[in-house]
């Protein structure tokens, strides 16, 4: 029984059932998107993300991805209308991708992979924090973002100049998609993919999984293969 989780062939997502039984639950994620078999929901809200880059506080390699920390003690950094109701706090983002540029999202659309996702985690404020909310079914919204091979500027860590010109999502309920795999999650992803320079995904692979000190091991295929759907419906906000 590994007491850590990763990604290699002894602790990774294949294994982590030994530790986390709900990995084979009802509403697991990430799962293939198959867009003609999506329903179109018109009662579905447009997507209101308001962010503040004064609420970034610090960046962090978790050994498992690198996270951008964020102030969540007022509701400054948010996300509401959409799917979910009531106002959700932005605690953290991060990304999963691939050693290579034919795979590195969890999430895939038609089996197509991307070569990285980016994950805007949030907090139903119904909670009193993140810990608590991580339990409830409908406890957190993450908004996924594909992103795709292109040349491109990087703008600054505001969260906004991150996103897509179009919030045109699909939605479903889901789970974390790392242990402890807790099924709470209220997934958002976004059709439209941001690019990402061959210079920024040849950062990312030169991240660590591996301490100081310790035999190096690059950061790459830090995903989770797509999950059964189990009857799940995945709805979408756009025609
Ligand atoms: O926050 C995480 N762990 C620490 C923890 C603390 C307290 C209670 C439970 C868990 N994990 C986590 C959070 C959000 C997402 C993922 C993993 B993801 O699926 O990778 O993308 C979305
Ligand atoms: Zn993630």
């Amino acid at each position: 029984m590994s007491h850590t989780w990763g990604y290699g062939p002894h602790d990774g997502p294949s294994t982590w059932i030994e530790s986390f039984p709900i990995a084979d639950g009802l509403r697991q994620s990430p799962i293939n998107i198959i867009p003609g078999q999506t329903s179109y929901d018109p009662s579905l809200k447009p997507l209101k993300l308001k962010y503040d880059p004064s609420n970034a506080m610090d960046i962090l390699n978790n050994g498992h991805s690198f996270q951008v920390g964020f102030l969540d003690e007022a509701d400054s950094s948010t996300l509401s209308g959409g799917p979910v109701s009531g106002t959700y706090r932005l605690k953290q983002f991060h990304f999963h991708w691939g050693a290579r540029d034919d795979r590195g999202s969890e999430h895939t659309i038609n089996g197509i992979k991307f070569p990285a996702e980016l994950h805007l985690v949030h907090w139903n404020t119904k909670y009193p924090n993140f810990g608590e909310a991580a339990s409830k079914p409908d406890g957190l919204a993450v908004v996924g973002v594909f992103l795709k091979g292109k040349q491109t500027p990087f703008a600054n860590f505001d969260c906004k100049t991150v996103l897509p010109a179009s919030l045109d999502y699909w939605t479903y309920d889901g789970s974390l998609t790392t242990p402890p795999l807790l099924e709470s999650v209220t997934w958002i992803v976004l059709k439209e993919p941001i690019s990402v320079s061959p210079a920024q995904m040849t950062k990312f692979r030169s991240l660590m999984f591996s301490g100081e000190g310790e035999a190096p091991c690059c950061m790459q295929d830090n995903f989770r293969p797509p999950q059964a759907l189990k009857g799940r419906t995945v709805r979408r906000s756009f025609k």
